[in-house]
């Protein structure tokens, strides 16, 4: 069955004081498709993945899109983008608000699924890391978003978190939500069950389905990206 394109990016390359951080970057992003940009640190993910968003222009290429929604893109930063003296549940009506979310099931829905009953009259600063990635998820979907993009929204999770989280973000992408996400965490990977779009370097060096990865054409990779692969077999 053919699905939609959502985004196809063509030659994308980026310049950033003479370095290119990205080159001659091709894809293409088929709706409920489920992506993982992999690499070291520093391979260029973050700075492809805000591209795709449209965060960031690209010094070269081409990135088509083809959205349905009024507010399509939802983006989940690596910085926690929260108030501080507010409580979840008034967080979460204020985005809700925002948003122009008026679907007050789909909210209901995510505070169950995620977890976050016992918190919701917590204020942001009294909760650990962990809960505050949660609500950074919950407040980054609540307009249900077509494409979701998460950059590193998993650092410092304890497993009972991840698994509130991993679940739901499996739920929106059966739901057809499509999904872009940067980890170096391999049990995220194993659960959500990606495409692996590889990058070093800012070179895209294959794109291989998470179980392929032994089978991934990592050659001409950087020794970084190499025991990274080797972690991953050793298990
Ligand atoms: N604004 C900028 N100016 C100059 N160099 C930059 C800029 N932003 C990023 N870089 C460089 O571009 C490269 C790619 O950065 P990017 O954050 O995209 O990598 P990453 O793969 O997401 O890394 P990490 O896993 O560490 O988050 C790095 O070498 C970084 O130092």
């Amino acid at each position: 069955m053919r699905r939609d394109i959502v985004i196809t990016l063509e030659g994308i390359s980026y310049k950033k004081k003479r370095q290119y951080l990205l080159n001659q970057i091709d894809g293409r992003i088929n709706k409920g498709d489920c992506i993982t940009l992999f690499g070291p640190n520093g391979a260029g993910k973050s700075t492809l993945m805000k591209i795709m968003a449209g965060l960031n222009k690209p010094s070269r290429g081409k990135r088509s899109v083809q959205f349905h929604k009024k507010n399509p893109i939802g983006y989940v930063p690596q910085q926690i983008a929260l108030f501080d003296g507010l409580t979840v549940k008034d967080q979460i009506k204020y985005y809700q608000k925002l948003t122009k979310q008026t679907s007050t099931d789909f909210v209901e829905v995510m505070i169950k699924e995620l977890g976050l009953k016992d918190i919701l009259n917590k204020r942001i600063n009294q909760l650990s890391g962990g809960m505050k990635r949660k609500v950074n998820l919950a407040v980054g979907v609540i307009h249900q978003p077509e494409i979701l993009f998460l950059d590193e929204a998993f650092v410092g999770v304890d497993l009972a978190t991840k698994y509130d989280m991993l679940k739901w973000l499996n739920h929106l992408n059966a739901q057809g939500t499509t999904i872009v996400f940067i980890t170096h965490d391999w049990y995220v990977i194993n659960q959500l069950k990606p495409s692996m779009w590889i990058l070093d370097q800012g070179e895209m060096l294959d794109q291989v389905n998470w179980n392929a990865v032994p089978y991934a054409n990592i050659k001409s990779g950087s020794n970084a990206l190499k025991k990274m692969f080797d972690v991953d077999l050793s298990r």
